[in-house]
């Protein structure tokens, strides 16, 4: 049994139907890639299955539950995580009692909340930082740190929204690694991304979305073949880089 089915999602916004229809599964300790040009949908789509908005219509089945609408919250502690593309860490706590946030849902006593973030941090390459404030980390570390306190929270299923944005190609690389460690650790995750590189070398499949739907699915080196899809996205991105 698929850990994710999602069937016919749709939400829309107003006149704009942000998600038209869209449905896919998602394999235990599968990778799955989802990309699409800007406004096709995929900040919606992670919102809507992960309890963050309601969808209009469609189902959501996480691991054979239906959880249809449920909020994040409950979402969370059945094990579905997402992370955000504009990350929103406490800045005055510390590294660590951000973790710790996490870590509470299934910690409930300090002590142990504190041990599994420290394990957290040890884990993400962020146990130096972990007496620094939040506000004050790099944007690479503040990418980190809240791939940390998703993990915190130990996902079954783990929705990384953006996670690469504005990093350097050494600090691409290094968050690719971490992606691929959460990963030989069991967690499923779904991976929504701009750098194709990343996608291409992380993903198992690959979804993408235009204009709210799914045009393509496949393997990546499959799905970067698919015309509708140079045509979708990634000519535009490729001619947008001056390739
Ligand atoms: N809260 C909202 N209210 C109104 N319209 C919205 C809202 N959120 C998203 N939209 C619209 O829904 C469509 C899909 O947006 P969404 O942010 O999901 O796309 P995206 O694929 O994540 O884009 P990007 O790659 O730029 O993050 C866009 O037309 C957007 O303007």
């Amino acid at each position: 049994m698929p850990l994710l089915v999602v069937e016919g999602i749709t939400k829309r916004f107003g006149g704009v139907v942000a998600n038209d229809g869209v449905s896919l599964t998602v394999e235990k300790g599968e990778l799955l890639g989802l990309i699409g040009p800007n406004g096709a949908g995929k900040s919606t789509f992670f919102a809507t299955i992960s309890g963050f908005l309601r969808p209009d219509g469609g189902r959501v089945l996480f691991d054979g539950e239906d959880v249809t609408g449920l909020p994040a919250e409950v979402l969370c502690r059945k094990g579905m995580t997402r992370t955000f593309q504009i990350v929103r860490p406490f800045h005055d706590l510390t590294v660590l009692e951000n973790v710790m946030v996490g870590a509470l849902l299934r910690h409930p006593r300090a002590a142990e909340a504190r041990r599994k973030a420290e394990e957290v941090l040890e884990f993400t390459g962020l146990a130096p930082q972990a007496a620094f404030r939040a506000g004050n980390l790099t944007i690479a570390d503040k990418k980190r740190l809240e791939i940390a306190r998703g993990l915190a929270t130990e996902p079954r299923l783990l929705m990384l929204d953006e996670t690469m944005a504005g990093l350097t190609p050494a600090e691409t690389q290094e968050a690719i690694d971490l992606i691929r460690r959460i990963r030989e650790r069991g967690v499923t995750i779904i991976l929504v991304e701009h750098v194709m590189e990343v996608v291409m070398s992380l993903s198992d499949r690959v979804v993408v979305l235009d204009m709210g739907r799914k045009i393509a699915e496949g393997k990546p080196e499959d799905v970067v073949r698919d015309p509708a899809v140079i045509q979708a996205y990634l000519g535009e991105k490729y001619h947008a880089r001056g390739a």
